[in-house]
């Protein structure tokens, strides 16, 4: 193993390295939640398209208000306008519809007295341009619409949709391998014997990536082995990423490295000053990026989340992956031991962080995952988090931006 690196360094050794793939596909605006947009967009139809009411009502110069107004006609929301509109007249206009030109504002229907069926008292008052929507107004024909590297959500779809665009250039998908590692797991649709566990890493893996829309490929258990891991090793090329779980300590049957190493690989990193997550190992093997996870199943989720998924976002081409974080005041006082970074797991709760069980739990437990839902980075050298604290803390669904920003406490 290589001497530990800092957590800050491993981080920006594995942004650096995070190649975008930059594979495009074509996709349909109903497939497009969760895609990375591959192409900057501008906009081709102004918002709103052109000038037109906000609401039912009358279109009207200013200089009739208090008047009894003849309406000369009725224009609906998809017909088109050509009249212009003059003093001492007003035209019935729906919301949605375009106005005459020279509307200098709408008169709601409620707010104005119908005589008969063409004659309106209009009010004494009104402000000029009310309910008017310009045409342009929220965006002009040419302006920037969605950058490259958009994780296009519901309401970039409204927007896309809004321009005419119905199928857009996205990064083809990564293609994601995950292993396992350890003779002693079984997987659950299997039965284990007493001194069996069951693979919790592979689901957890998976169910995580699938959490941020990726789809993965469950690879199996690697064996414990020189000449089995060799033949794994082989068929690591048909993937972007292969993430691993176990086998890169120190013990006897911790083949990982070696391997790897054997077939070509160039480590990035082996070991991290960090708790938990100190075995963590990076390496490029021909065009494949290899994350390995320790095998401790908290160890490996907390490090899949903030080391693997910033990896997975940069290589997609997303243009936000760096993780962000909320300030909240420590519920708690927290020891820790400064030796290295620690990752400390807790529950975000009315505003403040309350460390999980003191942050004292294994980093082979699970249930401290599941009863947490964020996280706190503290750099080496910290040891104490006084009660009221204000502190920087990471949800587990945390957002991404496009700048780092140095989420650790120091
Ligand atoms: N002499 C040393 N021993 C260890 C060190 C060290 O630096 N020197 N580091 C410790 C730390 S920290 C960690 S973390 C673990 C990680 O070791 P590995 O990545 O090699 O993982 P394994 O030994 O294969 O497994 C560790 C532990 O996790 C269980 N496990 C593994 N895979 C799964 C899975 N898919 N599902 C559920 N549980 C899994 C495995 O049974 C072990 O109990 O090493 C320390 N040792
Ligand atoms: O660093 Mo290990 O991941 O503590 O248990």
């Amino acid at each position: 193993m290589q001497p530990a690196l800092s957590l800050r360094k491993a981080i920006s050794i594995m942004l650096e390295h995070a190649n975008p793939i930059h594979r495009v596909h074509y996709t349909h605006l109903f497939d497009l939640t969760g895609k990375i947009l591959a192409q900057d967009l501008f906009c081709q139809k102004a918002l709103p398209a052109f000038d037109n009411s906000g609401m039912d009502g009358y279109a009207v110069r200013l200089a009739d208000l208090g008047q009894k107004t003849p309406i000369l006609g009725t224009i609906l929301a998809g017909e088109s306008c050509s009249v212009g509109l003059h003093d001492g007249a007003c035209y019935k206009v729906m919301t949605g519809a375009p106005i005459p030109l020279g509307t200098q504002a709408v008169i709601p229907f409620e707010n104005a007295t119908l005589k008969d069926d063409s004659t309106v008292l209009l009010p004494t008052d009104f402000k000029e341009g009310a309910n008017i929507k310009i045409a342009g107004e929220e965006l002009q024909v040419g302006a920037p619409l969605l950058q490259k590297g958009e994780r296009l959500t519901h309401h970039h779809v409204a927007l896309l949709a809004s321009q005419g665009y119905s199928v857009l250039p996205t990064y083809a998908p990564l293609r994601i391998g995950v292993y396992s590692s350890g003779n002693e797991l079984i997987e659950p649709w299997e039965s284990a014997q007493s001194h069996q566990i069951y693979n919790s890493n592979a689901s957890m893996l998976f169910s995580t990536l699938q959490n941020f829309g990726w789809r993965a490929d469950y690879l199996g258990v690697l064996p414990d082995c020189l000449e089995g891991m060799r033949e794994a090793i082989r068929g690591f090329d048909a993937y972007d990423v292969i993430l691993t779980t176990g086998g890169v300590s120190q013990g006897e049957a911790d083949f990982m490295e070696r391997s790897l190493e054997e077939a070509g690989m160039t480590t990035l990193f082996h070991g991290i000053e960090v708790k938990p997550g100190r075995p963590t190992m990076m390496g490029i093997l021909g065009k494949t990026t290899l994350l390995c996870l320790p095998g401790n199943p908290l160890s490996a989720s907390i490090n899949l989340h903030f080391l693997g998924i910033p990896m997975l976002k940069k290589m997609q081409g997303e243009r936000r992956y760096h993780l962000e974080f909320v300030y909240a005041p420590n519920k708690e006082r927290l020891i820790l031991k400064g030796n290295r970074a620690n990752m400390v797991l807790g529950r975000l709760h009315e505003g403040c962080f309350k460390a999980t069980q003191e942050g004292k739990y294994g980093s082979g437990m699970l249930t401290p995952l599941t009863t947490s839902n964020a996280i706190i980075f503290c750099d080496k050298g910290v040891e104490n988090l006084e009660e009221g604290a204000l502190i920087k803390v990471i949800p587990y669904m945390t957002s991404f931006g496009e700048e780092a920003v140095d989420f650790f406490n120091i």
